[in-house]
């Protein structure tokens, strides 16, 4: 258990195994937060400002795959708590801990490091992870920690807000591609799953990575940054920060969106940085589709041309992510026309 670096305390040096090689170390070169990331305010979204806002998650989701949400109705009380729930997991002692370590990618409830391959990776990355699948949350839940004593009913109820909050995302989606209300529901996002990166301080934030430059490879993806930057995106060649606004929630249209929207729709690159000073701890909420469910590029897009992608299972996509290093573009070719 003393592979999780939230069991480590007055770290002086960063360890040799979590050196990156030169060419995949984030340097020195300092990255500021940038004011170009796209602001989406809900606010008015049930009134007349409804398609204009539609027309502005569109834009947001073609130009940089990644865009930050506010007044998205999920309460800062609930957020608050689901922030500090988590917290206290970490901070939590080894032994309790121990109990949920797991890298077994089909389990309820699984707490690991740096990656599921850690045994054989090369270098390591500089974070622990908690997943959970919570959706129906009656299948799950029990599987939960039941330590802090209020984990089960704060993230049960996180685990629906930020649900209702994806699939109304997603219908604003559709609705903005022209499909018909209803494209994302069942099959398509019936799988949830929430996962926490947490990261401790780290003694040399220029060598090494809290995660690596990745596309998520699920339909659509929400993060609670929390008030540590660490996000970046990728924009035409440069990384840029993704300011942690204050109860804002990141979105990222995931790569089945890519393909179903024929790929109108983009999903950014992005990578995670570590800070010196501060721990930094995310919760990230996924909807992926079932396994079996066919994806395709949707009949019925607005201004579509011909196919550019044969249809798959997600099963399918989700083993070629894998055996392809989970390199986006390297499995998206695989599905190419
Ligand atoms: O922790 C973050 O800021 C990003 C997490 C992320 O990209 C992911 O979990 O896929
Ligand atoms: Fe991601």
């Amino acid at each position: 258990m003393q592979v999780l670096i939230s069991n480590w305390s007055n770290v002086q040096s960063l360890p040799e195994r979590y050196v990156f090689p030169p060419d995949r170390r984030p340097g020195t070169h300092e990255i500021p937060a940038s004011n170009e990331i796209p602001i989406i305010d809900l606010e008015k979204i049930d009134g007349s400002e409804r398609a204009n806002i539609i027309r502005q998650i569109i834009t947001a989701s073609q130009d940089f795959g990644l865009f930050q949400v506010i007044n998205h109705g999920v309460s800062r009380d609930l957020t608050d708590q689901t922030m500090a729930v988590f917290r206290a997991f970490f901070a939590a002692p080894a032994e309790f801990k121990a109990r949920f370590y797991s890298n077994d990618l089909n389990s309820s409830f699984r707490l690991y490091t740096s990656t599921l391959n850690y045994e054989n990776e090369e270098v390591h990355y500089w974070r622990d992870n908690l997943t959970m699948r919570c959706h129906p949350i009656e299948d799950h839940i029990e599987h939960w920690p039941e330590n802090p004593l209020n984990y089960r009913k704060v993230i049960a109820e996180y685990s629906i807000e930020s649900r209702k909050f994806l699939l109304t995302m997603l219908e604003l989606i559709c609705d903005g591609i022209g499909l018909e209300s209803g494209y994302f529901d069942g099959e398509m996002s019936k799988n949830q799953l929430v996962s926490v990166n947490h990261h401790i301080p780290c003694p040399d934030p220029s060598l090494t990575l809290g995660m690596p430059e990745h596309c998520d490879p699920n339909l659509i993806s929400m993060l609670q940054q929390g008030d540590v930057c660490g996000l970046q995106a990728l924009k035409d060649g440069q990384w840029i920060g993704v300011e942690p606004l204050p109860g804002a929630f990141v979105v990222i249209p995931g790569l089945q969106l890519r393909v179903i929207s024929n790929g109108k729709l983009t999903s950014a690159v992005h990578r995670v940085v570590t800070d010196l000073k501060r721990p930094r701890t995310t919760i990230g909420t996924f909807l992926t589709p079932s396994n079996d469910i066919l994806i395709q590029p949707a009949d019925g897009l607005t201004g579509s041309l011909t196919p550019v992608y044969r249809g798959y299972t997600y099963k399918e996509f989700f083993n070629t992510f894998t055996t392809n290093n989970c390199e986006a573009e390297l499995a998206l070719q695989c599905f190419k026309l």
